[in-house]
């Protein structure tokens, strides 16, 4: 602990995500050649290119929905094999229109983010429940609590898949074009909330986006990097902040608070 009593972090720059001479095809279709790059922690990554230039198959290999044919995937320095804290991550996959009949609640759907790997059985009890209460509450999503998913606006699926993303409080979180068929005003207001999770809670994203302007607005104009078609927009926060661990703005619960004050100030 150093003398402000603010427990320095460590792991500040680690690489939590490490991508290394990764290949990878579907069958005999070729996605992917040897693609490497790093998300360090706290960066903002955002990734461009075009349609089936193979974003969303990088995540997957990212958080172990597929296997790379060649080289290797690393989280937070382990390879993936090794891998075990999936609580660590949050993980938005690419949005399908739901069907209106889909019988899940928000609620179901949101305490769905608990069951990582191997908790699928895992009993629910008061812990879980006030996780999924905070959850909801930071998305401000909680008065939909009791509604059919399917029958929710574009925009308040993708909060009630943000929240169950953040349920587990994870330091990592993947989204794959997580605006798509979103009106302009409320992709704004989601921007805001990313920007916010960004900036105030210590975390790190990638974001598979096409929208241009977010991108290069926050993440500035050209590709810190490139892989075949794949570009790599990099905002490095531990260039802005202090290298300084903060609990308390990790916690959930105070997310929606400081950014409504956010917003004010
Ligand atoms: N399960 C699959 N089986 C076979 N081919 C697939 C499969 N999933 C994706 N592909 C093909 O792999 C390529 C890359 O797909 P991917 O979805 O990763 O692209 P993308 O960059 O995310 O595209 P988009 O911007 O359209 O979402 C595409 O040509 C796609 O048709």
């Amino acid at each position: 602990m150093n003398p402000t009593g603010a427990v320095a972090a460590a792991s500040c720059h680690e690489e939590v995500v490490s991508v290394d001479g990764v290949s990878f095809s579907y069958q005999q279709k070729n996605v992917l050649t040897e693609v490497s790059f790093g998300v360090k922690e706290r960066d903002f990554v955002g990734l461009i290119g075009s349609n089936g230039a193979g974003k969303s198959t990088l995540l997957k290999l990212i958080v172990g929905l597929l296997k790379p044919t060649k080289g290797e995937v690393r989280l937070f320095g382990k390879p993936l094999s090794r891998f075990k804290e999936w609580d660590r991550i949050g993980y938005v996959p690419q949005k399908n229109a739901l069907n209106p009949l889909f019988p899940a609640t928000v609620h179901e759907v949101v305490m769905s983010g608990l069951y990582g790997r191997g908790m699928l059985f895992k009993r629910i009890g008061k812990q879980e429940l006030a996780k999924g209460q905070d959850a909801m509450r930071a998305m401000d999503i909680e008065d939909l609590a009791g509604k059919r998913i399917g029958q929710l606006s574009g925009g308040q699926q993708q909060r009630v898949f943000l929240a169950r993303a953040l349920i587990n409080n994870p330091s990592l979180l993947i989204l794959d074009e997580p605006t798509v068929g979103i009106d302009a005003e409320t992709q704004e207001s989601f921007f805001h909330m990313l920007r916010h999770m960004h900036q105030h809670h210590n975390m790190t994203f990638l974001m598979v986006s096409h929208d241009m302007e977010m991108i290069r607005g926050y993440l500035g104009q050209e590709p810190a990097s490139k892989a075949g078609k794949l570009n790599f927009y990099v905002r490095h926060s531990h260039e802005t902040q202090d290298c300084v661990e903060d609990n308390l703005a990790h916690s959930l619960s105070g997310l929606r608070q400081r950014m409504e004050s956010g917003k004010r100030g």
